[in-house]
């Protein structure tokens, strides 16, 4: 079924346009637009106080937009049909500190219709988290653990979580990251994910969202993003790595050689150039070194433009 503009209705599991959130000292979100096709695995990346938390408690309905729209599978984050879909994994992490692992889950399987009991154990058990364990006596990390199999428990279609791998030491964070994704893929969950670890990232976020300063920066599918990117290197003199017109990211030198990166999917035009294609995490690292760049949200990641509020 297709709505006016030909888009298949329910495709996109988050769509935002014109999306603010303002705190007294001032804007965390501002202009927001982007659509994250439902299926997706995304990476929410951006600096400290950049307004990650924010579009995530958006989404969970936990605070209200100050501007604009934002749908969960076509409903507002406020709607049954919405809150019944999602899962929120917050930083905090609220948990009942009296109850033991299996009594968070037995209420879990209670306030939950979908709930899968085998999901939930699973994430607890890849962890080593005794079911018997109260969970004021875990460790941070360990409670965390908790939190992620309350939401896949949930059999939730949107995964929302709030660097859930921040206190996971590198072996676990591999280990549920992993039990993660597999659950995702199985189920067709829409995953987005905030985190500071750009070099996990490979392979794992099939989108990427990249806020800045409470702007989306970078929006779309991360081989697209990646692709339409290269990292050229050559004599600091002499060369301008923006002569073939290309939007330079970033540039840095090094003694006398300097490195750029810069938006083309093809090589600079001009002789001494070594070109090659940069990791996700080049582009990231680039985008956020240089805050001043344009951004660019992929023809996938643009929202339909009929529900622009400002
Ligand atoms: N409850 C609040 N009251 C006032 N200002 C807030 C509140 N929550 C967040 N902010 C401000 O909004 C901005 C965005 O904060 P947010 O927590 O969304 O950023 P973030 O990208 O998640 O940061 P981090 O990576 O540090 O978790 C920051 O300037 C922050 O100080």
């Amino acid at each position: 079924m297709t709505d006016e503009n030909g888009d298949i209705a329910g495709s996109s599991a988050l769509e935002a346009t014109g999306l603010g959130r303002k705190y007294r000292r001032g804007w965390a979100l501002r202009d927001v637009a982007f659509r994250l096709p439902a299926g997706c695995v995304c990476a929410l990346v951006g600096p400290n106080g950049s307004g990650k938390s924010t579009l995530l408690s958006l989404a969970a309905d936990l605070l209200a937009p100050t501007t604009g729209i934002l749908r969960i599978f076509g409903h507002a984050p406020s709607a049954p049909e919405a809150r019944a879909r999602i899962a929120f994994v917050a930083q905090d992490k609220p948990l009942y500190p009296r109850f033991t692992v299996a009594d968070t889950l037995r209420l879990g399987r209670e306030l939950n219709p979908r709930w899968d009991q085998r999901a939930a154990e699973r994430v607890v058990a890849e962890a080593d988290v005794p079911l018997a364990a109260r969970v004021g006596s875990l460790s941070g990390g360990q409670r965390t653990c908790v939190a992620l199999a309350l939401a896949l428990g949930k059999r939730a279609e949107l995964l929302l979580l709030d660097e859930p791998m921040s206190d996971q030491d590198p072996l676990r964070r591999r280990r549920m990251m992993g039990a993660l994704m597999a659950e995702a893929a199985e189920h067709g969950t829409t995953v987005v994910i905030s985190t500071h670890v750009l070099a996990e990232l490979d392979g794992v976020c099939d989108h990427l969202l990249l806020i800045g300063d409470g702007r989306i920066r970078l929006a779309g599918e991360s081989d697209a993003i990646q692709s339409a990117h290269r990292l050229i290197t050559g004599a600091r003199d002499g060369l301008d790595p923006g002569a073939g017109g290309h939007t330079v990211v970033e540039r840095r030198t090094t003694g006398r050689q300097l490195t750029a990166l810069v938006r083309s999917a093809t090589a600079p035009v001009g002789d001494g150039w070594i070109v090659r294609e940069p990791s996700l995490e080049d582009v990231l690292l680039g985008y956020l070194r240089s805050p001043d760049a344009p951004p660019l949200i992929t023809a996938g990641a643009r929202a339909s433009s009929r529900d622009v509020v400002r």
